[in-house]
C-alpha cells in the first residue's frame, strides 16, 4: 500500500489524472491491446475527470485504445434518469458507447434480472483481460463501491441492499430522499482487488475517519475498503482533510515507499516528481526512493506532469473544450457548478463510523 498526500484536493486530482495518463500511455494501447480503466462516480472523481479531458484536449493522452467500465449502478434507474450513474459518465466522461460499459439499472434483454447482468458483467470483464487500472472513491462508512460494511471480501458483481448511512449520504443528489434506490449493483470486493492496479482517491475531512480505518485499523469486514491492504499494487491519494486522522508515522512511511519510476523497471507507482514523465521508466537501473531522482537531476519542485501548462491554480476555460473527436472526452460545463456546490451538501449527521 501506498500513500500520496497533497495539500489540496485540486492537487490530489491532478496526481490521480497523471498517475492514469501515466498508466495509459505507458501501456501504449492499440487496436488489438485495449487498456481497461475501471471509473466511480461521485463527487470525488470530478476534477480528475475535467483534468483529464483538459490534458486530452492537450493531446496528453488519447482514450481511443481505452475501454471503460464502471463499478456500479443504482437498481431500478434508467439509463435516462438524471441521478443514474449512466447519466453521470454521460455527463462528465464523454466516450464513445462502444469503449463504455456501465452494469444497467434495468436489465437489457437478453438479460432479465439484475443478477443476469451481474454475471454478463463478471464474463465480460474476464473477456475484457481484467482491470489494468480501478480508479475509485470511498464511502463515508468506509465501503467502496456499493460494497457496504459486512460485505464478503471475496465477493464478485452483485446486487447489494444500500445501507441506510449510504441512502443518507447519497440524498444529497435526489429531489426527495425516498427516492434514493434500495439496492445497487456493484462490482464485488474480490473483483475489485483482481485488478492489476488500484487507485483511491479521497479528498475532504467527512472521508478522514474512513481512511484512517482502512489504512491503519485492521482487515475488518466493518470498513469495506481495510480489504486493500491486502493488494500489492493499491495507491491512497488524499489531500490533508481525508489524512488528517492518519498517524504521521503512517504518512511518512507509506510515502516514502513510492517507487520512483526511474529507480525501479517493474515498479508501476511513481514518486510525486516524475509520475508524469514517461520517458524515465527503467532508465536508472538503482532503487531510489521517493523524490530523489528529481532532486539528483536538479528538478526538484517540479509540477507532477509534464505539461508546462497544469499549474494548479489556474482556471480551465470550458467554453472551447468541446471535443468528440475519436479517443477524446470533453468537459461538460454543468461540471464547475457540480464541484463548487457539492462540498458543503453532505449528511452533517451522519455517524455511520
Ligand atoms: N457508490 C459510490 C462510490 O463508488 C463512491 O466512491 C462513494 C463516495 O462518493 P463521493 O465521491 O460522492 O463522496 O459513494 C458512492 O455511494
Amino acid at each position: 500500500m501506498y500513500l500520496s498526500n497533497h495539500p489540496t484536493k485540486e492537487e490530489a486530482s491532478k496526481y490521480v489524472a497523471s498517475l492514469i495518463i501515466n498508466r495509459i500511455n505507458t501501456f501504449k494501447p492499440n487496436q488489438n491491446r485495449k487498456f481497461v480503466l475501471c471509473l466511480p462516480t461521485g463527487s470525488t472523481p470530478l476534477l480528475v475527470y475535467k483534468e483529464l479531458a483538459r490534458r486530452c484536449e492537450g493531446g496528453e493522452i488519447s482514450f481511443e485504445h481505452v475501454i471503460t467500465i464502471n463499478l456500479d449502478e443504482y437498481v431500478g434507474l434508467s439509463s435516462d434518469h438524471p441521478q443514474s450513474y449512466y447519466q453521470f459518465m454521460e455527463e462528465n466522461f464523454d466516450i464513445p458507447s462502444n469503449q463504455f460499459h456501465l452494469l444497467p439499472g434495468l436489465p437489457i434483454p437478453p438479460h432479465t434480472t439484475p443478477q443476469e447482468s451481474c454475471a454478463s458483467y463478471e464474463s465480460l470483464i474476464t473477456s475484457l483481460g481484467g482491470i489494468n487500472l480501478l480508479f475509485m472513491g470511498i464511502g463515508e462508512n468506509g465501503h467502496i463501491a456499493f460494497n457496504e460494511p459486512c460485505s464478503s471480501f471475496r465477493g464478485r458483481t452483485k446486487v447489494v441492499k444500500l445501507n441506510e448511512d449510504t441512502r443518507r449520504v447519497n440524498a444529497r443528489f435526489f429531489d426527495d430522499p425516498s427516492e434514493v434506490p434500495t439496492h445497487a449493483l456493484s462490482m464485488g470486493i474480490g473483483t475489485i482487488l483482481d485488478s492489476h492496479e488500484i487507485v483511491v482517491l479521497a479528498i475532504g475531512q467527512k472521508k478522514a475517519e474512513a481512511v484512517r480505518k482502512a489504512m491503519e485499523d485492521g482487515v475488518n469486514h466493518l470498513c469495506p475498503a481495510s480489504a486493500l491492504q491486502s493488494h500489492e499494487n493499491v495507491i491512497f491519494v488524499t489531500d490533508d482533510e481525508a489524512s488528517q486522522n492518519l498517524r504521521k508515522t503512517t504518512k511518512d512511511y507509506l510515502a516514502s515507499q513510492i517507487p520512483c519510476q526511474r529507480g525501479s523497471m517493474t515498479s508501476s507507482i511513481g514518486c510525486i516528481e516524475c509520475i508524469g514523465s514517461i520517458e524515465s521508466i527503467g532508465s536508472i537501473g538503482r532503487p531510489v526512493v521517493s523524490g530523489d531522482c528529481c532532486r539528483t537531476s536538479g528538478n526538484q519542485g517540479r509540477a507532477i506532469n509534464t505539461n508546462e501548462d497544469s499549474d494548479p491554480t489556474k482556471q480551465v476555460d470550458h467554453s472551447d473544450i468541446t471535443l468528440l473527436s475519436k479517443g477524446k472526452i470533453k468537459i461538460d460545463e454543468k461540471l464547475d457548478s457540480k464541484i463548487n456546490n457539492d462540498d458543503d451538501q453532505g449528511d452533517q449527521d451522519c455517524n455511520c463510523l
